[in-house]
């Protein structure tokens, strides 16, 4: 139990406050997303068009499978903690934190951003259903959920940190 997930919805503020919170945890700090795109050499939108979903997909079970084991903050990509193999994974190697955001706060985040395709490829009401369905699991794979509403980037990271703390000290 080493390594802290950040998960939830696109624009939630994992890689956001993931960042925050490794400098104010000192630990050392992984965004799978940048990760992925180091490692391919190629940008999301690309793995996407060039390779397709499915690939994306193994990728991000790949990092999260040879992730070393140390103590560290991990921001997911938006689509990690929806399977459940990924889900297991996590909580068996480290703590889960969901940022729970409305889905009007996120829409306001996302709608205009040109580098996540599941956006690009998605109206409104049907990135609405993707999070429904979505934040189930979530929920499930969360030790702890932060609701993010109404907070400011700086109000999360404290909030996490503190819950971090707690956690930490029961384990
Ligand atoms: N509580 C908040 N208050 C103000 N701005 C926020 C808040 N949470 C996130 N943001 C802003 O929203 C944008 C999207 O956040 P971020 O990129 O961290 O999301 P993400 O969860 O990593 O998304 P993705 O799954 O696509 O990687 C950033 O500009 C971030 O600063
Ligand atoms: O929610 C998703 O499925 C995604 C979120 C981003 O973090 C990226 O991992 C990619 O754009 C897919
Ligand atoms: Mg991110």
């Amino acid at each position: 139990m080493k390594r802290i997930y950040m998960v939830g919805f696109m624009g939630s503020g994992k890689s956001a406050i993931g960042r925050r919170l490794s400098f104010m945890l000192k630990l050392p700090y992984y965004d799978m997303d940048k990760e992925i795109v180091r490692m391919t050499g190629k940008s999301i939108p690309e793995i996407f068009e060039e390779n397709g979903e499915a690939y994306f997909r193994q990728l991000e079970k790949d990092y999260l499978a040879a992730t070393r084991d140390e103590w560290c903050i991990v921001s997911t990509g938006g689509g990690v903690a929806t399977d459940l193999e990924n889900i297991k994974l996590m909580r068996k190697t480290g703590l889960v934190l969901f940022l729970d955001a409305t889905f009007d706060d996120l829409w306001v985040r996302i709608h205009r951003d040109p580098n996540r395709p599941i956006v690009q490829r998605s109206t409104k009401e049907e990135l609405h259903q993707l999070y429904l369905k979505r934040r189930v699991f979530y929920k499930k794979a969360a030790h702890i959920t932060i609701r993010t509403e109404s907070r400011s980037l700086r109000q999360i990271t404290e909030y996490a940190a503190f819950q971090v703390e707690r956690l930490k000290s029961e384990h």
